[in-house]
């Protein structure tokens, strides 16, 4: 080496398995794991049990194409934990669907049906699939034949499953219909996110971007953040994004940029959501509506904002880009979107994150209504689902908060102590043995 060469390495020289920002996503929940477990007590005994899924199911799904081809699709379904209640969360359809991301996702529902209390377990299921390629008809038979193949360990009382990203109303009602084939009866409980005329709760297709809104509005007050014209930028604008960008809008935030799968909008006027999610559904794309101007994918990270919502995927802010947000306060729509790296450097910027197992709990605690609807077959009004749902987001923030000025740790850790704790109680209280 000569004098004029840094001995340094530079970033793209650190090998992939030292690099921070390329952390698998059940390796993110057990980095998560680890940072609790100092505070867990007595309970620390059974922090193991948190590091291992309770069940794993990969099945194959063949179906035939439009085409007359079969296709063969991989499924997931895993079930973090059950010792508080049967096991609960999301389906996801998407390309990129792994288990390590199924594992990951399927254990941020322990978590976060603990931090909220509910009476689940953490669940999640996928499809490694592009649903943009195949007909609602393929889409169909996918479905049907993941609902029979990971029949053998769902139920109204064993795992309820959801929607997730890429999968909706339509998806619960051909899983509800096919598993009530199954057993030869109609068993509303046995998935959640149904269409209303299906057993389906009112209130749940906003309920995940209400929590978000909810919980932002909360932190905001506990750090003097004004609503009214506070700058806000929305990474996804699909059933979480937009209904966040839209109750932010209606509260008198200002929506200055968008980003979604096909592009990044910015506006120093505001975005009004309902127009832009008019445009998206006329033109199939974020992009090119009246008013705005389009930015590159990287730039959006370095909008001038006071609250950034990712709501699309994991691992978006990573040490490349957290360091140049201007946010303050981060409301983590999405599940995993912040890598521990990047949350360590914005807690020393001093940004408060609202972590996804609490700030998008609303989607679950609504789920968790439907499901009790369903069993005792009466039905609330839209307003008693929000008024209940807005007081056990409310409460749960304001709890956490205080458990967070207590033990002086960021407010992800505060969940962890309380979710944790919870969860490992019920462990040791069920003892291991029949
Ligand atoms: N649907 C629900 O009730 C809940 C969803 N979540 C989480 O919220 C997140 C979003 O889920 P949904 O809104 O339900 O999904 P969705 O399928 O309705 O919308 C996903 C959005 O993310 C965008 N997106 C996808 N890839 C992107 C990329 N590379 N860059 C920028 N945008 C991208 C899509 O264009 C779309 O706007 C996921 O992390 C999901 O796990 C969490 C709790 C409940
Ligand atoms: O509504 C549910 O049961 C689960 C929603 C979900 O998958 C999530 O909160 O990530």
């Amino acid at each position: 080496m000569t004098a004029t060469q840094d001995p340094k390495p530079t970033q793209h020289e650190i090998p992939s398995y030292l690099d921070p920002n390329n952390i698998g996503p059940y390796e993110i929940f057990l980095e998560q794991v680890e940072r609790v477990t100092p505070y867990l007590g007595k309970l620390a005994y059974w922090a193991e049990t948190l590091k291992r899924p309770k069940r794993i199911l990969v099945v194959d799904v063949p179906v035939h194409l439009d085409d007359g081809s079969v296709a063969h699709f991989e499924g997931y379904r895993v079930q973090h934990n059950t010792s508080r209640g049967p096991a609960k969360g999301g389906v996801r359809y998407h390309q990129d669907v792994t288990l390590s991301e199924v594992m990951a996702l399927s254990a941020w529902m322990t978590v976060k049906n603990a931090a909220v209390n509910l009476p689940y377990g953490g669940g999640k299921g996928g499809i490694r699939i592009d649903p943009r390629k195949y007909s609602t008809g393929e889409l169909e038979r996918v479905t049907r034949r993941y609902t029979t193949e990971i029949g053998l360990i769902i139920g109204p009382e064993k795992d309820i499953p959801a929607p997730d990203v890429n999968t909706g109303p339509q998806t619960m009602a051909w899983m509800m219909d096919t598993y009530s084939m199954n057993v030869g009866r109609t068993a509303t409980g046995v998935v959640t996110g149904k269409p209303v005329s299906l057993g389906g709760s009112l209130g749940r297709a906003d309920a995940t971007g209400r929590g978000v809104f909810v919980t932002g509005a909360e932190a905001m007050k506990k750090m003097g953040l004004p609503m009214e014209g506070a700058r806000i930028a929305v990474q996804g604008f699909g059933n979480v994004g937009e209904a966040a960008a839209r109750i932010f809008h209606e509260h008198g935030a200002r929506i200055v940029a968008i980003q979604d799968v096909t592009g990044t909008i910015y506006s120093e006027a505001g975005i009004d959501p309902a127009v832009a999610l008019a445009h998206l559904r006329q033109s199939g794309k974020i992009t090119g509506l009246a008013g705005t101007d389009e930015l590159q994918r990287d730039e959006f990270w370095d909008v001038d904002c006071d609250v950034l919502i990712p709501a699309a995927l994991e691992k978006q802010i990573t040490l490349a880009n957290a360091g140049r947000m201007k946010a303050k306060l981060i409301v983590e729509g999405a599940n995993g979107p912040t890598i521990p790296a990047a949350d360590d450097l914005l807690a020393d910027k001093g940004v408060v994150v609202v972590p996804d197992v609490l700030a998008n709990a609303g989607g679950v605690t609504v789920s968790y209504f439907e499901w009790v609807q369903d069993f005792s077959s009466f039905f609330w009004t839209e307003e008693e689902i929000n008024n209940r749902l807005d007081r056990i987001m409310q409460e749960a923030f304001r709890s956490l908060w205080d458990v967070k000025e207590r033990h002086n740790v960021t407010l992800r850790t505060a969940v962890y102590i309380v979710a944790c704790t919870r969860v490992l109680e019920a462990r040791a209280l069920r003892g291991l043995y029949p």
